[in-house]
Parts: structure tokens; sequence; C-alpha cells
């Protein structure tokens, strides 16, 4: 069974390029939020807090939020890519993030040995790799540019192959931004197929998404987040006309 549990989650990020006391002043005066803080002598942004929720298998959850309310950092945060500064997080199952799935491939290898590289630093041992490249290949449609080093690729190509391979592995949790840019209207019909699949197979989802209508096709949970707070957990519905509300006043 997965499960991941969020008490009192605190995420800051240090703003080093603020370094002189004037610059502090300024700054933590003009934004008058408790949204900014110090650390020692470094400015911080709680980019979240007070952050609290529980979740289990079955639950799709929709984050919802304007931009910078801190929907791209919570999924960082529940990928390991951030740590969390305070508070607590408890994930039980493997979580996988379709966010910068570009990271971990390696330019100077080929195609085919960045299935392998990628497929093993997502958890698949060396046996499963094997099984799933003939089919990852495929569904890349890169042919025999998979023989060479990626950095001939385009960027829409090596979306095409670290999507393929990201999308193979296990997950018990799956983190996804609704903006992923699979590539050329030819590829998005077919990825969104394999996308949906793959949605289907995980037991936790969380999906961050400015369409409502996404949101309420695929989710039965919600989180509101605004500034960096969770304003509300619970129903769709519900949360999606409390952020309606206050955005209509
Ligand atoms: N690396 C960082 N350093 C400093 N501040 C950061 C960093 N990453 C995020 N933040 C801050 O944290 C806040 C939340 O950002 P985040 O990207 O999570 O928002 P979001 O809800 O995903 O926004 P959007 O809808 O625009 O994608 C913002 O105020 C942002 O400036």
């Amino acid at each position: 069974m997965a499960h991941v549990k969020a008490s009192n989650l605190l995420v800051e990020m240090p703003i080093y390029e603020l370094s002189s006391r004037s610059m502090k002043l300024r700054v933590l005066g003009a934004l008058k939020n408790n949204r900014f803080g110090t650390d020692g002598d470094v400015t911080v942004v709680r980019a979240l807090q007070n952050i609290n929720f529980e979740f289990r298998d079955g639950d799709r959850i929709g984050l919802i939020g304007a931009n910078g309310a801190g929907k791209s950092t919570l999924l960082r945060v529940l990928a390991g890519i951030y740590e969390p500064t305070g508070g607590e997080l408890q994930i039980d199952g493997k979580a996988v993030a379709l966010l910068e799935m570009g990271l971990g491939m390696d330019d100077t290898l080929t195609g085919y040995q960045n299935i392998k590289l990628r497929g093993m630093l997502l958890g698949m041992k060396p046996g499963e790799v094997e099984s799933h490249t003939q089919e990852i290949a495929e569904f890349t449609e890169l042919g025999d540019y998979l023989h060479l080093p990626i950095r001939t690729y385009s960027s829409g190509m090596r979306i095409r192959l670290a999507f393929a391979i990201s999308t193979t592995v296990h997950a018990d949790l799956l983190l996804l931004d609704e903006v992923i840019g699979v590539g050329d209207a030819a590829f998005i019909e077919k990825a969104n197929t394999r996308l949906r699949n793959f949605q289907n197979r995980a037991k936790i989802v969380f999906i961050a998404s400015h369409s409502g209508a996404v949101i309420s096709d695929m989710c039965n949970k919600a989180i509101w987040l605004d500034g960096g707070s969770q304003m509300f957990v619970g129903g769709v519905r519900e949360a999606l006309n409390a952020y309606s509300e206050s955005l209509h006043g």
C-alpha cells in the first residue's frame, strides 16, 4: 500500500544574492507578508509552509493555485529533489516524477546507453531494462538515432526518449506537472495514451495544473495553495470553488 503524509511541512530557499543589508531591508520591507524571513545572515523565501495532508492508494490529488503558489515546489519535495527544511514528510512507496525528465541523461552516451542508465537510475534492474528496451525504442520512433550520442538530438527527441523511459518504470507515487511538452503534434496523442496508462498503474498521483477541467477530470482530491500556504485540502469541487471565489472576490 502506498501512503504519503506531510506534517507542518516547511520548505525555505536561501536567496544568497541579497547580500547587502540595505537590499535585504528593502526586500523584506517591500514584501510585507510572511513569505520572507532570515536564517542567520541569509534571506530566505518560504516556498511552502504549514503544509498538512495524508493520502493513500487510489487518491488523485490536484494541486491548484496562482503562479508562485508553491505547486512545483511541492512536487519537487515529494520527488526528493528538495529537502524539507522543517516538519515531516513520510512517503511509503516509490515516487517517480515526470518533471525535468532530461536530468540524469548523459550527452556523451547513445540513446540505447541512456535507456540503460536512466532506467537503472529510476530503480529498474538490468534484466528489466533489457526486457523493455525494444518497446521503449519503438515508442520513441528515433530509429537509428538511438545508436548516436544524444548530444546530436533535438530537444524534442531528448524529451521523447526521457518520457518513454520514465513511463516504463513502476511508480507507487506519480508526480506530474500538467505541462510536460512531450514533443510535436503527432507524438502528443501517443504520449497522452501512454501517460494515461502510466497514471492508471500508479497508486497515488499528484498533478499540478492551472486547468480546472483537467483537475475535475483526473482528480478526486485537491490542494489549493496560495503564497506557499495551504488554503484548502479536500474535495475537488470545494477546492476549485474556494479558489475561484478568492479570484473573483
Ligand atoms: N530555487 C528557488 N529559489 C528561491 N525561490 C524559489 C525557488 N524555487 C521556487 N521559489 C519560490 O517559491 C515560490 C513557489 O514557486 P513554485 O514554482 O513552486 O510555484 P508554482 O505554484 O509552481 O507556480 P507556477 O504556477 O508559476 O508554475 C515562488 O515564490 C518562487 O519564487
